[in-house]
């Protein structure tokens, strides 16, 4: 190029000297995972340690400017991810930091999830101001959540329960439940330790009264499919049995998608080289609750998803996911 120097950046926008921009949402959340990310990468290489050479940029998402409605009515699926990618696709960032739950099965054309951390503990806990469990709230207690996931399970075990929408980020929640918007809310455990609250969980509940949604804890990592040298970096921060474990659950979940007002529970366990997986889907009302369970070789972890997804499909009947 004429009059360009070597080394002298021509670009209008000055370009970042980062090795590595990591791009996230701005709630705390997203950002004590996106720091956990650098740190990762920090560990695992002398050259990302220094100051400077891992950068974090802030993207802000339609869920997160939709603080008003719950993200089933909003509908669209990717509402925390969609611009993230864009920025992914476009070169601004080079790793986006996710909480695969709210990553939907369908990636854009270019990108790839490359690296899963080890998940961190997938349950859901109830914070409640009175009674420490599901089975003794309140007769008639109401319960903000925005979740149909949540909202159908609870049902299921007490009709009696009101259920509210309460979003907001985890903060958020918490000051509103404080308020009395609402006399319990549930949250992800893993959310909660990430950001040092887990203090602030009345019980932790059992995958038998309340199986998390799909990826619970899990954090993935996407990238352009083309980038070897991020994927190069990547790699020791990557979890095999997450990565099984989220995959058995994303085929299920994949298999019996079609709509965002169904609620949907998965789970997977791996033991040695055996992935347990649970699934289930219900009515909103928590009336009808369709459950799977079945064992296989982590080999087959994809296969067991969507072998689970069509057996919940054909328990469930070809009108209960219209
Ligand atoms: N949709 C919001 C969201 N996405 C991921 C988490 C928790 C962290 C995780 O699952 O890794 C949360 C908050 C919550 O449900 O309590």
């Amino acid at each position: 190029m004429a009059g360009s120097e070597p080394g002298i950046n021509q670009s209008s926008t000055p370009k970042s000297a980062a090795a590595v921009r990591i791009g996230t949402r701005g709630s705390p959340l997203a950002l004590a995972q996106a720091e956990m990310v650098k740190a990762g990468l920090g560990a695992a290489h002398e050259a990302l340690a220094a100051p400077g050479a891992v950068e974090i940029v802030i993207i802000k998402t339609t869920g997160d400017q939709i603080q008003d409605r719950a993200l089933s009515e909003i509908g669209g699926k990717g509402l925390f991810t969609k611009e993230i990618e864009e920025a992914l696709i476009d070169g601004r960032i080079d790793v986006a930091v996710h909480s695969m739950k709210d990553v939907p099965t369908q990636l854009p054309d270019g990108l790839v999830i490359a690296c899963l951390l080890e998940r961190e503990d997938p349950r859901d806990v109830l914070i409640s101001r009175q009674g420490n469990s599901i089975a003794t709230l309140p007769q008639g207690a109401v319960i903000g959540s925005a979740s149909l996931r949540r909202q159908a399970q609870l049902l299921a075990l007490r009709p009696d329960l009101k259920v509210v929408t309460l979003r907001g980020n985890v903060g958020t929640r918490l000051t509103k439940l404080a308020n009395g918007d609402a006399d319990a809310t549930l949250l992800a455990l893993a959310g909660l330790k990430r950001l040092g609250k887990a203090d602030v969980a009345t019980a932790i509940l059992d995958m038998t009264e309340m199986l998390p949604a799909v990826a619970q804890g899990a954090i993935g990592l996407e990238i352009r499919a083309t980038d070897r040298r991020i994927q190069d970096l990547l790699a020791p921060l990557h979890h095999a049995a997450t990565a099984a474990a989220v995959a058995a659950e994303r085929a299920c979940l994949a298999e019996l998608e079609g709509s965002c007002r169904t609620p949907i529970a998965a789970h997977a366990e791996i033991a040695g080289d055996q992935l347990h997986l649970t699934a289930l889907i219900a009515l909103p009302n928590g009336a009808t609750v369709h459950r799977d369970e079945r064992q296989g070789s982590v080999q087959d972890a994809e296969k067991l998803g969507r072998d689970s997804g069509r057996a919940l499909k054909s328990l469930a009947g070809p009108d209960f996911l219209a």
